[in-house]
């Protein structure tokens, strides 16, 4: 399994490492430390040197209750450190925008990836990702950040109603031109999911495999680990490496981490077991 954009491919044969990028002041776990350009450069340069393949750069908190960004102050924040990123390193890039703009102009700064936990449903985002020609990882949630955490509910299982939603989203993609074979699925861990919920997304990750597309997933340090551990964000490194085994050993192919150096070292003796399947 691969994924391709502009004649870079990645080869997904074994589960790569997504290290997070948010340039934000108000993310839940780094918020505002990586703001300035210099050390928004210095943290990725930590992070590729420590395994990443991929940089996911986030220039909007998603965090329940966050504060809404302009498009201008999004693009302010986001472009200036894809150019650099796409400049100094050899890495790809990934955008976690919903936003049209800054999907088209992050593609002109180098960006690789567009990697939208709304799933392009935005006005003109589904239009903006197809005229990029990007990969896009098109992710589940319930609701909306300011409210998908109030007594999330489903009528059918979360599996089935998470795979419905990636059948109709694939459809939507192809149908607004974009290749199929650019398209990742992603549960969205703690998007509109109870405890219960996010456990039973991940017990049956291999549910997902039937649409032949790689899985990328996003648990590190999120209260799905925090209400097991009770433990503060910066204290969930275990806990956070342990879903990432799981995810990976389950046939996840891309983990997107903040603790970029454990989970590249935990993929490594996952990758050792799968070679021996
Ligand atoms: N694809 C994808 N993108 C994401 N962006 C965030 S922002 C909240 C946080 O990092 O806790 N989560 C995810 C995720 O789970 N999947």
């Amino acid at each position: 399994m691969e994924i391709n954009c502009h004649d870079n491919v990645i080869d997904l044969t074994y589960p790569q490492v997504m290290g997070i990028l948010n340039v934000t002041p108000d993310s839940f776990s780094d918020g505002g430390r990586y703001q300035q350009l210099d050390a928004a450069l210095r943290h990725a340069d930590t992070m590729i040197q420590a395994g990443a393949t991929f940089i996911d750069i986030g220039g909007e908190s998603t965090r329940p209750g966050a504060a809404e960004v302009s498009e201008q102050e999004e693009l302010s924040r986001v472009i200036p450190v894809v150019e650099k990123i796409a400049q100094y390193f050899e890495v790809w890039i990934s955008v976690d925008t919903s936003k049209p703009q800054v999907m088209i102009e992050s593609a002109k700064a180098g960006a690789h990836l567009i990697n939208d936990i709304r799933a392009l449903t935005e006005p003109g985002a589904l239009q903006a990702a197809a005229q990029t020609g990007l990969p896009v990882c098109l992710m589940h949630m319930q609701g909306n950040p300011q409210t998908m955490q109030h007594a999330p509910s489903y009528q059918d299982d979360v599996v089935n109603e998470v795979d419905h939603f990636f059948t109709e989203h694939i459809a939507r993609c192809v149908n607004a031109g974009i290749d199929r074979q650019k398209i990742l699925l992603d549960p969205g861990f703690g998007f509109g999911k109870t405890l219960q919920h996010n456990y039973r997304l991940l017990a049956n990750l291999p549910h997902f495999h039937h649409f032949g597309l790689p899985l990328l997933v996003g648990m590190s340090r999120k209260s799905m680990i925090g209400q097991l551990l009770n433990v503060a964000p910066e204290s969930r490194t275990i806990g956070s490496v342990s879903c990432a085994v799981i995810a990976a050993m389950a046939g996840a192919k891309i983990i997107r981490v903040h603790d970029v150096k454990q989970t590249f070292d935990a993929l490594r003796i996952v990758q050792a077991t799968l070679a021996e399947k």
